[in-house]
């Protein structure tokens, strides 16, 4: 059966126009006016309504296996609450234990995910240690096969799932070399680690505990450090979950020395800061632990949004992971303990859209870029997703800008006991949500079958991720001098030793030298010294 929304306003990213929409077979056939309507086609009226492109979540763990616990949300409930919020796509995190490969825990995600997803899915693969076995299998699943195109490195979470900078930076070169994006948690979790040892010893045990170990610097810190060796690694870099506003300066400062950077907010960093860790009620402190944390300072959550508004910061997601508040009650002597995470995917679009649409910050268009399109673009499946025109996925959403809605864990769909924006009244409901064409909410019911969201494999070497890249490469090419040393001074060049074979180093250029170096060969180094002077003497001219 065809399906055709009438009379509605259809939002994309760079236009909006009030037009019809087509739907035939799980794809948009038609957008405009007065087209020839099909036989047998169900008909929606979304006057005083917006039609979005889905929301796209680039950022969720459902029943992510997470200190001691799994996450409550698992790909059938986590997916349900997605599309009741107008989310029609995730990307979901692949994250191998230490003691497993990229390839296995891949296997492991499918199995789980596949027969449970009610809405589309990608992967995005975490590196959780580093050898020449992982190398290889990042390539191979970035091939169709697999479909993976972005890989996730921890500098926090020191002894679980934490990369060492070196290993970073291999895999940041890595990523470079089969187009793959980046992705980073940025804290420091040495210093983490330290810093709750601390706390702990001084008799702080609770939820606040896990605000002051880790300390905002920290995560600036971090993210600049990762712009850094992105950049020295020309490799493109996301930066999920940015929390506070050191990390988002690090992140537009690198984008305007012209680093390709995104930086990634949610829907809880938008919308709560961090005074809930101090709050008298354990549960409801415990419940607002995930890393980095909210923001202390409660201007954070404009900032953030202000920031998005002016592409400085580039898209939002919500790092959903749940937990129930008695499985958070792990931690209830010790704060290190208490499992990270918190909700959002079914809450993400409304609370943008307050924030942001009704705040007055942004207009719908920028709404769609931030909650769907961008996502679209830098996972390599635009405009299949992310976008309203013909030959598209039909996943849409029916937008309703003037009603409201409060957000309750007594209404929301999500498996967790608890909501982090409990009480939080919205503009913006998303009436309707539909599905690769299936109706999959509608008048506040839910109708999915688990299993229908499809893997969306998605390709490497997206050019909205690596077209600069690509460019600044031909500009990073080694530089090698060729000069006739003979011109020199001889007093400077040390006399040939007995053993040097190279016959003669006054004939030789710089590249004869620097490839004939042998680290230890005093004489060499020597040379290896001076000529270092002349170039450091030539840059200075
Ligand atoms: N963010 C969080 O606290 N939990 C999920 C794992 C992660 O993304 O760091
Ligand atoms: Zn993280
Ligand atoms: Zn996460």
């Amino acid at each position: 059966m065809s399906l055709l929304i009438q009379n509605g306003i259809v939002v994309n990213d760079d236009f909006m126009v009030k037009a019809d929409v087509l739907i035939e077979n799980g794809t948009i056939r038609e957008v405009g006016k007065d087209f020839p309507i099909p036989e047998n086609t169900r008909v929606i009226d979304a006057t005083n309504r917006l039609i979005l492109p889905g929301g796209i979540d680039p950022h969720t763990h459902m029943q992510l296996p997470f200190m001691g616990q799994v996450a409550v949300d698992d790909f059938y409930a986590g997916t349900r609450a997605a599309l009741a919020g107008g989310t029609t796509m995730i990307v979901d995190f692949v994250i191998p234990s230490k003691d497993s490969t990229p390839l296995e825990a891949y296997s492991l995600w499918r199995n789980w995910a596949d027969p449970k997803v009610c809405c589309d899915y990608a992967l995005s693969m975490a590196i959780t240690t580093w050898n020449d076995k992982v190398a290889e299998e990042m390539q191979l699943l970035t091939t169709p096969e697999y479909g993976i195109n972005s890989f996730k490195f921890f500098l926090a979470y020191k002894n679980v799932f934490m990369v060492r900078d070196g290993e970073f930076f291999q895999g940041l070169k890595q990523c470079a070399k089969i187009g793959a994006l980046a992705r980073v948690h940025a804290e420091n979790g040495d210093v983490i680690a330290e810093k709750q040892q601390e706390l702990l010893q001084l008799g702080v045990t609770g939820p606040e505990g896990h605000t002051q170990s880790r300390q905002e610097e920290l995560e600036a810190e971090a993210t600049n450090r990762a712009c850094t060796l992105a950049g020295q690694a020309n490799c493109p870099l996301y930066v999920v979950h940015v929390m506070s506003k050191g990390a988002a300066k690090a992140i537009a400062a690198h984008r305007q020395k012209g680093y390709v950077v995104f930086g990634e907010p949610i829907a809880a960093g938008l919308a709560c800061d961090g005074r809930h860790y101090y709050n008298e009620d354990w549960s409801h402190a415990a419940a607002y632990v995930l890393s980095p944390p909210l923001s202390r300072d409660p201007n954070t959550p404009e900032t953030l949004m202000d920031l998005l508004s002016c592409n400085q910061l580039n898209l939002t997601a919500t790092d959903n992971c749940t937990f129930t508040c008695s499985q958070k009650r792990m931690g209830l002597n010790d704060f290190t303990k208490i499992p990270n995470g918190v909700n959002g995917v079914e809450d993400r679009m409304s609370v943008v859209w307050e924030k942001g649409v009704h705040a007055g910050k942004i207009d719908p268009m920028r709404f769609v870029a931030i909650t769907s399109s961008t996502a679209a673009r830098i996972f390599n499946m635009y405009p299949r997703k992310g976008r309203i025109q013909p030959g598209s996925d039909a996943d849409l959403v029916v937008w309703n800008p003037n009603a409201t809605r409060v957000i309750s864990s007594k209404t929301h769909h999500h498996a967790c006991d608890f909501n982090i924006f409990e009480g939080m009244e919205v503009h913006g409901v998303p009436e309707i949500t539909i599905c690769r064409g299936k109706v999959v909410w509608e008048n506040g019911e839910l109708n999915v079958d688990a299993g229908w969201g499809r893997f969306i494999p998605v390709a490497p070497n997206c050019d909205y991720v690596f077209g600069a890249v690509k460019a600044r490469q031909k500009h990073l090419q080694p530089i090698s001098v060729k000069r006739n040393l003979t011109s020199l001074d001889n007093n400077l060049i040390p006399p040939q030793s007995e053993s040097t074979n190279s016959s003669s180093l006054e004939n030789s250029d710089l590249e004869a030298v620097v490839s004939d170096n042998k680290p230890g060969d005093q004489e060499e180094q020597s040379i290896e010294t001076l000529i270092k002077e002349v170039a450091e003497n030539l840059i200075s001219e």
